[in-house]
């Protein structure tokens, strides 16, 4: 779907992407992921022609990006930014229907994407009349992805959508977006400097070192197949979770029907031990999912 080849930018004498190639198939979610500085939001933003290469090319669908009218293209990409990006002297109502209305969409139409969106994001309708400051950190970031999503655009840039959010409600938004089907079937690319964050949303991950890609793999091929020390390195210090996390519970416990990771299984685990009445009455334990990760670690 998306086809990145050979894209070089520089801002004076400093190169930000050197020469790198990457693919997104339709409806993967991939993820860019590296400390700051590393040229993410760069290569982000040439997809959509905000920033424009120096040298390489980008393919939509085949096609060059160039052939387009930048504005055109935009139509066709959701952008979510960290600071959700909505302007402050316009209503959510407003701030939802910029695009819509510049495909002159009728306002019936706008008015009923709006609400489909609202209740899948639970979003509480009062809010649309209110002005951006009115709400909170995750209404905004909520509305700032029904913006994107309005129109339904096939792709989606996201550039630290979750960054502005404190930790809690970090995890329980990326928990709800991770299932939202209008999310699950659009090809996304994501900007992260949160490993954990990556490891969650990620079908691939990209992880780049100053302007350059390190690895391109699932979340299981970085963590067990590192193409080099710097991957290897820089998931160390989080490695059990991560494991945990990128290793489903079929995987360790074959049979299982459960389409879980084992971090997740491990939570509900916790769940039942802090409320026994609620245990499910199987044998599954801690200590027995533990020992065969371990098992399933050494094969
Ligand atoms: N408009 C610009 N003018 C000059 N230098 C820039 C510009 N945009 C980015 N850079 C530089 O290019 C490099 C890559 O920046 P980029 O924003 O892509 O990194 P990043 O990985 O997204 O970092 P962060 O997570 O901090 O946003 C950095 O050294 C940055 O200072």
């Amino acid at each position: 779907m998306i086809k990145a080849a050979h894209l070089v930018k520089k801002f004076g004498s400093s190169t930000a992407v050197n020469s790198i190639s990457f693919d997104v198939k339709e409806g993967e979610n991939l993820i860019l992921l590296g400390t700051s500085g590393c040229g993410k939001t760069t290569t982000l933003r040439m997809v959509n022609r905000l920033t424009e290469p120096d040298s390489g090319t980008i393919f939509l669908n085949g096609t060059d990006i160039r052939s387009q009218q930048p504005e055109t293209l935009r139509r066709g990409i959701g952008y979510v930014l960290q600071n959700h990006g909505l302007f402050p002297h316009y209503t959510v109502a407003e701030n939802i229907a910029i695009v819509p209305r510049l495909l002159k969409w009728e306002s019936s139409k706008t008015g009923k994407r709006a609400d489909e969106l609202f209740e899948k994001l639970n979003l509480d309708p009062a809010i649309k009349d209110k002005y951006p400051a009115a709400l909170s950190g995750g209404q905004q970031q909520r509305v700032g992805l029904a913006r994107s999503l309005m129109v339904n655009p096939p792709v989606l840039l996201m550039d630290e959508p979750f960054g502005a959010l404190d930790n809690l409600t970090r995890i329980s938004i990326r928990k709800e977006f991770r299932v939202l089907d209008e999310l699950v079937k659009k090809t996304i690319i994501m900007v992260t400097h949160d490993v954990q964050e990556a490891f969650e949303m990620g079908d691939r991950i990209c992880l780049m070192d100053k302007g350059e890609i390190m690895q391109i793999g699932t979340p299981e091929d970085l963590l067990f197949r590192p193409a080099n020390n710097f991957v290897a390195n820089f998931l160390d210090e989080q490695r059990l979770q991560l494991e945990l996390k990128s290793v489903l519970l079929e995987e360790i416990l074959p049979g299982s029907a459960k389409n879980i990771s084992v971090w997740d299984q491990m939570e509900s685990l916790l769940q039942v031990n802090a409320y026994p009445d609620d245990a499910p009455g199987d044998a599954l334990t801690i200590e027995s999912l533990m020992a065969a990760f371990s098992k399933y670690k050494k094969r």
